[in-house]
């Protein structure tokens, strides 16, 4: 457990009052800094997080106080100027399929559904959705309810109320990602807690958006004054007592050999490590002007890592994975949004309602709910409720999915049509198949497969409940599409993954994933994202679309297995999402170039758009050249197809391209010896490539 985990109950001042943000930020915290005890010298309540003070607004309350610390930083944000100091990081490592089997299960981050804890909030505005095409009331067939199932998902369970207050639900916050890609707007308290009514839905909901976009504009332009501010050295070593003196040692980065010490004794006071860290980052801005004479940038960026993994509880390794996938200010704020539940969010079924129905219904029961935001016309972002969300009569009845706001976004790129066939490979809970399901207004088919069996039952279970008549549930590895079956309009690979973008849900990440991990899974990615693209058929009148996604947010399982498949299959390339929002995917990464298109794929950040961690990229398919690769040509198989589809299936489905076994063997060379060494046996010596892989691994 980190020490901020442990410190839950009385924990230290948070390392956000004081911060390496802008001077008119630290005004703004100054409020919570005044109730922190700081005089009396006692440790005080930590404040409460919430994600939109670290995206620098968090007015309201706050902006009452005018005591500010005459202290001056700058809020500029840096090129992660640390992040391509080292070498490559071995992206297209590979181990054999059996060894992946193995070891796949307990990997995978298996469900993006939210499970939310209890919270409170206020209320917020609804808008109405009249006129909105996917809010038409669709009629259909008597009902199915599952009451029985046991799997009847996670969400089933959810039953947020009035009792645990959550961090993130004291100050509402909407999702309303902006150009500038800040998320949230801030209300005002007496607003934020006006009831909501069928009347003024869609006056309050105009009101927030307008002032979402304004002050994302203001946030800009206050982000640019400070930037160019001129940010002077502030010694934030020395605090000032009451009487204006200095009584503060200056910081000292510790030696190798303290380190070593520090270690040995059980590490550090928690408050120790926290303002170490801020004085990391403080250097860190400013390298040349604040470092210690003698050190190396690196020494910094190692402590850092290694505090933040104490801090908030990683291991060393994920700690530093997650910590350079941004600047050094930006990736305190990712670490701290980890630390925070997202809001809790629901999905109307427009086979069964339409959403301002559904509003209606929920607020009567005494839910405090307001649109997710205008790129969704069919979320509920919810703040408060006094019947658990998961078992309302709305729910039993699937007139609405509980689903976390970034599981919307690859349905929403992929944007199935009405008698589409459209295969969703990796399936379950199926929070994704529903809503595809949905937009194809029960025409069409979806093929809902998942290799794992037990988790089909929920999946089953919600389709039943949601009244999808077009879904098709199955249980075939996906690699063995399109084998199985293929041919299809569009295809959404939701790959499996480590789960690096729901870390506030799921803890457990935080300490048990390893190097090994993020090898097998960006192995299987590839291995998947190749088998789904050859499922598509670029024949498709309407479609010829793969979206691939994750709720991951390392390289390895995004860009590295886009950028993978651009290069395996000549015949796709990438397309806008038409997400509205999202930050570019990287092209460059660490030494590693990507294909240039890959700025076409987006990222989501739970502490820039208050979602879940999730990455989309958007394919099309096109026709394969008639010359084959000559490796591929001699790999293609005749399609297998299920006697019982052979009719929906073209006649041009595309044959499986195969895997690269070149790029494979030295991987599988690795295996074979491992393997032989367990048995006692004495393995051949290495090739080439495999010494070279030896020596890469050690
Ligand atoms: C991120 S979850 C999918 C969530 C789902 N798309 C939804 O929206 O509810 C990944 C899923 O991949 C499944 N899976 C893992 N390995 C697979 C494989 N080789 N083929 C197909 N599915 C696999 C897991 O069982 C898990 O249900």
């Amino acid at each position: 457990m980190g020490r901020r985990a442990k410190n839950k109950q009385a924990p230290p001042e948070s390392l956000d009052s004081k911060t390496w943000t802008s001077k008119k930020q630290l005004g703004k915290r100054k409020a919570d800094a005044d109730n922190e005890g700081q005089d009396d010298g006692k440790p005080s309540p930590r404040p409460t997080k919430r994600v939109k003070d670290l995206n620098g607004k968090g007015k309201g309350k706050e902006k009452a106080s005018t005591k500010e610390k005459p202290q001056k930083t700058s809020k500029k944000k840096k090129a992660p100027e640390h992040a391509d100091e080292d070498g490559s990081e071995g992206w297209e490592d590979v181990e054999d399929d059996e060894e992946l089997q193995a070891h796949s299960r307990p990997m995978f981050n298996e469900s993006d559904e939210e499970e939310p804890g209890a919270f409170v909030g206020g209320l917020d505005d609804l808008e109405s959705d009249e006129g909105e095409e996917n809010d038409e009331y669709l009629e259909g067939e008597a009902q199915e309810f599952d009451f029985g199932s046991d799997d009847e998902e996670e969400e089933v369970q959810v039953a947020p109320t009035k009792s645990k207050k959550s961090k993130q639900a004291e100050r509402p916050k909407k999702i309303i990602p902006t150009q500038s890609d800040q998320s949230s707007s801030d209300s005002d308290e007496e607003e934020e807690y006006e009831r909501v009514t069928m009347k003024n839905m869609a006056a309050r909901s105009q009101k927030l958006e307008a002032r979402a976009v304004a002050e994302a504009e203001l946030d800009i332009a206050e982000a640019q004054a400070a930037a160019e501010e001129d940010d002077d050295d502030v010694d934030m070593d020395a605090e000032e007592d009451a009487n204006g003196d200095m009584n503060i040692e200056p910081f000292r980065l510790p030696t190798a050999e303290e380190r070593e010490k520090e270690k040995a004794s059980g590490g550090p006071d928690v408050h120790l490590v926290q303002r170490r860290m801020r004085e990391c980052v403080r250097v860190l801005a400013k390298f040349s002007k604040r470092a210690e004479k003698g050190r190396a940038r690196s020494e910094y960026i190692d402590q850092l890592v290694a505090d933040i993994a104490s801090y908030y509880g990683y291991n060393e390794f994920l700690a530093e994975k997650l910590f350079l996938l941004f600047p050094v200010n930006e990736a305190i704020e990712f670490f701290e949004a980890n630390e925070v539940p997202r809001p809790v969010t629901i999905r109307t079924n427009t086979l069964k309602t339409r959403r301002r129905d559904l509003a209606q219904g929920l607020v009567n029961r005494g839910v405090n709910l307001e649109p997710i935001g205008k790129w969704t016309n069919v979320g509920l972002q919810v703040f408060e409720s006094n019947v658990p969300i998961g078992a309302t009569p709305e729910y039993l009845a699937g007139h609405y999915m509980l689903q976390a706001a970034s599981s919307f976004l690859p349905v929403i790129a992929l944007s199935p049509e009405p008698n589409e066939r459209v295969l969703d490979m990796a399936s379950a809970p199926g929070g994704k198949t529903t809503h595809m399901a949905a937009l194809m207004q029960n025409t069409g088919v979806v093929f809902a497969n998942d290799a794992n069996k037990a988790r089909t039952k929920s999946l089953t279970a919600n389709v039943h409940r949601l009244g999808c008549k077009n879904v098709i549930v199955c249980s075939y590895d996906g690699r063995e599409f399109p084998k199985v079956m293929g041919g299809f309009d569009r295809v959404l690979l939701d790959a499996p993954c480590s789960g690096t973008g729901v870390i506030s849900k799921d803890p457990s990440v935080k300490i048990n994933k390893s190097e090994r991990d993020f090898t097998l899974l960006s192995h299987l990615q590839k291995q998947l994202i190749l088998c789904a693209i050859d499922s598509v058929s670029p024949e498709s009148k309407t479609g010829g679309y793969l979206v691939y996604s994750t709720c991951s947010v390392t390289v390895e399982e995004n860009e590295a297995v886009v950028d993978y498949a651009l290069r395996k299959r000549p015949n796709v390339k990438l397309v806008d999402t038409g997400l509205q929002f999202g930050r570019e995917g990287f092209t460059s990464y660490r030494g590693k170039t990507f294909n240039p298109s890959v700025h076409l794929t987006r990222r989501f950040y739970p502490h820039v758009h208050n979602m879940d961690g999730f990455y989309v990229a958007k394919f099309k398919v096109e026709k394969r050249s008639k010359t084959l690769p000559k490796a591929d040509a001699e790999e293609s198989e005749p399609v297998i197809v299920d006697d019982a589809f052979k009719a929906d299936v073209p006649e041009e489905t595309p044959k499986f391209q195969g895997f690269d076994e070149s790029e494979d063997a030295p991987y599988l060379e690795e295996a074979k010896r491992k393997r032989m060494k367990a048995k006692g046996l004495r393995p051949p010596p290495r090739s080439k490539a495999a010494a070279k892989l030896a020596e890469e691994k050690a």
